[in-house]
């Protein structure tokens, strides 16, 4: 099952992340930058397609700074990640060019993806750097991001990048040599997990933080990712990137780290974008009867099943679907703003034209824009 994973995967993502970069030593590790790309121009010459998302830039501006430990103001993390991040790439283009390879730095908000059509130009441009036999290395742009646009933490960005650039695997690189049944730093003789087939919520509450100056996110993030990357039908191989030769070791079929599989029944493309990439703007509370039909797959949402709206948006807009006791249950693209389902809203889908005196269609959410979580 691993090998064959492996194998398949022509086009792969490689997120690597500051804990890997900076280790313990402040600002970057570049021997450890050039055994990477080492390893990278390997899995090129043996035809795979390798996109990069990296951290590192605030670790590496932190040393620029003289900032000890954590950056304590977010202008302070922004301004560490502007410095920072020209080092980070100047450091991965010296480290390829060694191997006569080229990169391309891609910054990336989450508003950029949340844009359809930001989406699919982000898209081509990494078809493009591929096709000119360029890696490409993105990050989230931490100098101009504010909570409301931030991916928040790579692991969470490689797993939508995973699907912006429909790869057939994700392989996390950390400072630990994969998923333990508990966070080692407190429990010491925690095992690791070799192979995930679902990711549990005992499995979620044995995720810890990062406890670290320089990571973000932790294991949480990290299972996150790969329960969002297994819901778009990829695997995510979660690696220690500190041990030398660690990729080559785990493609050679080396039991290394820990394998998460994806799930069986996957989302497209489109339906993975609506759940995970866009930020829902409003929340719809269903009643129990709308709950039963939208937990049978298939179903579109009506106006008779909605008890409240709440927030403002637009038709078009993305909201979560919750019921009555506030588990939220679906993610869709509304037919109708939260104005016109606040005069719709418990009634036949009949009766829409003459409440509102037109009608886009019969469905607040249509089934094709409707993601069941
Ligand atoms: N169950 C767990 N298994 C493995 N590591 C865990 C677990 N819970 C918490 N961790 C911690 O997660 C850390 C890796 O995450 P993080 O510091 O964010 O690194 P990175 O910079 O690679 O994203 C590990 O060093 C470890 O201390
Ligand atoms: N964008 C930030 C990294 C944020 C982050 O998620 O860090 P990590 O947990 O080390 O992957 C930076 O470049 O410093």
């Amino acid at each position: 099952m691993r090998a064959q994973i492996l194998n398949k995967a022509k086009r792969i993502v490689i997120k690597i992340g500051s804990r890997v970069l900076a280790g313990d030593v402040n600002g970057l590790d570049r021997e450890l930058i050039g055994r990477l790309a080492a390893e990278v121009a390997a899995l090129r010459a043996a035809g795979r397609e390798v996109i990069i998302v990296s951290s590192g830039a605030v670790a590496a501006g932190r040393k620029e700074l003289g900032i000890a430990g954590r950056p304590k103001s977010i202008p302070q993390k922004q301004a560490a990640a502007a410095i920072g991040q020209s080092h980070l790439i100047r450091a991965y283009e010296e480290a390829f060019a060694v191997f006569g390879l080229r990169v391309a730095q891609i910054l990336l908000t989450r508003d950029d993806l949340a844009n359809r059509r930001r989406f699919l130009n982000a898209r081509a441009t990494l078809d493009t750097l591929l096709d000119f036999g360029v890696t490409p290395i993105i990050n989230e742009n931490d100098t101009v991001v504010f909570e409301e646009i931030k991916f928040g933490d790579n692991d969470n960005l490689s797993a939508l990048v995973t699907n912006l650039a429909e790869a057939q695997l994700l392989v996390i690189l950390t400072d630990i040599d994969g998923f333990y049944e508990a966070d080692p730093r407190t429990n010491p003789d925690a095992r690791l997990i070799h192979l995930v087939k679902s990711i549990t919520r005992e499995m979620e509450r044995a995720a810890g933080g990062s406890g670290s100056a320089v990571g973000t996110g932790g294991m949480v993030t990290k299972l996150a990712a790969a329960k969002k990357a297994g819901q778009f039908g990829v695997a995510t191989l979660m690696l220690n990137g500190r041990c030398p030769a660690v990729l080559t070791a785990a493609f050679a079929g080396e039991d290394l780290g820990t394998l998460f599989l994806p799930e069986e029944a996957s989302l497209n493309r489109r339906k993975h974008w609506i759940a995970h990439t866009l930020k829902p703007s409003g929340k719809l509370v269903v009643d129990e009867g709308a709950r039963t039909v939208l937990a049978r797959q298939g179903k579109s949402l009506l106006p008779s099943g909605v008890v409240r709206v709440e927030g403002k948006f637009d038709r078009g807009a993305c909201v979560r679907i919750v019921a009555a006791d506030g588990t939220e249950l679906a993610r869709g693209l509304v037919g109708y703003s939260h104005a016109e389902i606040e005069l719709i809203r418990g009634h036949r889908s009949g009766e829409i034209e003459a409440i509102l005196g037109y009608k886009y269609g019969d469905e607040i959410i249509h089934r094709d824009n409707l993601v069941l979580l």
